[in-house]
């Protein structure tokens, strides 16, 4: 972190040190932040609900919202007004969200800036001026779990569109087994597979999800992105092929938030057959997160 720095120093400093990514606390410009040589997040002071006049010149780059300096830029451990804020004016910015955050509020920041990319906090998660090892395991539990629930929100808004078109989509990955197994996963997307023939009609999946405000990023994976957001649909028939589950066995997901969404869900012995086949697919590549799943879905049983 930077706080209007001379730019040969931060240079030399990014490359003596091999930093990836660097923080500007001052009045550094774009053209500044151009040079660094590594990407940058610009932080802004938000006073009264106004977005720096220059923001747009960062449109490119991550900025970062915080609360304005007090005596020193940063680490201040208080909030900007967040409703003061005009949220579509964040439009195509990635950004995160500082200033006075902390294991308490981390959830409500979260759930009020649905697009923003991440968190950031300092004096929040310290005990006199220290960093607070319980304090930071506390924040990012509570970050994760309102993550997930905003997930979930977004997915059964999805659920209800397909549905709209007679769909009715299989849900798939953690989120599926955060809601039938109720330990917390940290998703970090929404798997959705269908039948066949819907799963064909990929026109009008694109169409569904563009009126969603999604967009296609990855046509081979059938993948689309809102902001931070990533959808992914699959074919539930390959399922039998691939875990041994057969697709018309699954039972019609139960959500306490939302009765109206219609969806499939496995259930706890379909989600271990599926997590163990992906524990040994090596397209996934022993991905960590399956096995720790795996091992917590087996307790379960
Ligand atoms: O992140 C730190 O450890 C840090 C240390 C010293 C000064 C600032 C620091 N971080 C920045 O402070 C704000 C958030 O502060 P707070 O949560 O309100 O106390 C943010 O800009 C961090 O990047």
């Amino acid at each position: 972190m930077f706080v209007n720095e001379d730019l040969t120093l931060v240079q030399d400093i990014v490359a003596k040190v091999g930093l990836d990514m660097v923080q500007l606390h001052g009045q550094e410009s774009a053209d500044y932040a151009a040079q660094v040589g590594v990407p940058v997040i610009k932080a802004f002071g938000i006073k009264d609900g106004k977005l720096p006049d220059n923001i747009s010149e960062f449109k490119n780059q991550v900025i970062l919202l915080d609360a304005p300096p007090a005596q020193f830029a940063g680490g201040s451990g208080t909030s900007f007004d967040w409703k003061a804020l005009d949220l579509s004016a964040l439009d195509g910015y990635q950004f995160f969200v500082a200033g006075g955050l902390t294991p308490e509020n981390v959830g409500e920041a979260i759930r009020y800036f649905p697009t923003a990319y991440g968190v950031d906090i300092s004096s929040g998660v310290e005990t006199n001026g220290v960093k607070d090892l319980e304090k930071i395991n506390h924040f990012i539990e509570k970050a994760s779990v309102a993550h997930s629930e905003d997930l979930l929100a977004e997915c059964l808004a999805i659920i209800r569109k397909l549905n709209d078109y007679h769909i009715v989509p299989y849900l798939m990955g953690s989120l599926a087994v955060t809601l039938v197994a109720g330990f917390p996963t940290n998703p970090d997307d929404i798997d959705l597979q269908l039948r066949q023939a819907d799963f064909q009609n990929f026109d009008l999946l694109t169409e569904v999800m563009a009126s969603m405000g999604y967009q296609l990023i990855d046509l081979h994976e059938h993948k689309f992105s809102k902001g931070k957001i990533l959808v992914g649909f699959a074919n539930v028939e390959t399922l039998k092929k691939y875990a041994d589950v057969d697709y018309s066995e699954l039972a019609l997901g139960k959500n306490q938030a939302d009765s109206s969404a219609l969806f499939y869900l496995p259930n706890i012995a379909q989600q271990i057959k599926i997590y163990k086949a992906a524990t040994q697919d090596s397209w996934r590549a022993g991905k960590p997160k399956d096995q720790l799943i795996l091992n917590q879905l087996k307790e379960q049983k």
